[in-house]
């Protein structure tokens, strides 16, 4: 039988974006001249040492920083040419993220720190139904203080996904987490992405992680040193660290 070769649907595209710090005495060149290509589905590791430009680039796809020079397109849209009031909307209507720290509201319950994303979406999911997804049905009406690391960092998720994002931008996501629980966090990100088919990106320093990924990209220096992609992607549960 022929093995039909599907073109992959690119979501992201960057051009030789740099970007450039400059703090008076010296110019710190965060990104050298990117070129990626983000598919449409896949679940990408990003790795690379500390200052290898990772975060930067998470930061310029999710229009929350900008370039200083080079060309991103989401889709067809040139987020270089978007003014601060696009870039925002593009923002809240395309891009969900997820941070090392959770960044949860103290004085709120995961249901309303979840409804405050959803308040404002055009087509959210219901707070409680976002919950369930990562596996806190039960906890919705606790408060942040009263959930461990790992069941915070799943509200984060949930509130990340609850606007239905095309793309799942996650810095670090089991930086702050012991193996067990950081695998739980992963569990959640890997069903996310084969449910809804969530673009993800998740960056990492633990090198681990890439055997859940289509593909590995590899930071050195500001620019993208390797692209692997992944023939067999192991399950969350089959990674240890
Ligand atoms: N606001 C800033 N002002 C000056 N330099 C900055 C700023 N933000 C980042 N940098 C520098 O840009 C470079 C890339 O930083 P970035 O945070 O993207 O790296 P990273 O690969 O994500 O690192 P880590 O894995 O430690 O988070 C580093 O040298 C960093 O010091």
């Amino acid at each position: 039988m022929r093995k039909e070769s599907r073109v992959p649907e690119i979501v992201f595209r960057t051009q030789g974006v740099t970007k450039v710090y400059d703090t008076g005495a010296v110019k710190v060149y965060a990104l050298a001249g990117v070129d990626l290509e983000l598919y449409a589905g896949e679940l990408a590791v990003l790795l690379g040492p500390s200052g290898s430009g990772k975060s930067t680039l998470l930061n310029i796809l999710g229009g929350l920083d900008r370039a200083t020079d080079g060309q991103v397109w989401f889709r067809d849209r040139e987020l270089t040419h978007l003014n601060d009031r696009e870039m925002t909307r593009f923002r809240r209507d395309h891009v969900g993220f997820v941070f090392q720290f959770y960044n949860l509201v103290p004085s709120l319950t995961a249901r309303e720190n979840v409804g405050l994303v959803t308040d404002v979406a055009i087509d959210p999911m219901p707070p409680e139904e976002a919950l369930r997804l990562v596996g806190l049905g039960a906890r919705m009406d606790h408060f942040p203080a009263e959930l461990s690391g790992g069941e915070q960092q799943r509200v984060a998720i949930a509130r990340a996904i609850a606007k239905r994002p095309e793309i799942l931008l996650c810095d670090e996501p089991t930086g702050a987490l012991d193996s067990a629980t950081g695998v739980q966090v992963l569990e959640v990100l890997r069903d996310i992405n084969d449910r809804f088919g969530t673009t993800t990106v998740v960056i990492t320093h633990n090198a681990e992680i890439r055997r859940m990924a289509h593909r590995v990209i590899q930071f050195q220096d500001g620019r993208i040193s390797d692209v692997q992609v992944n023939e067999t992607r192991l399950a969350p549960s089959e990674i240890a660290w």
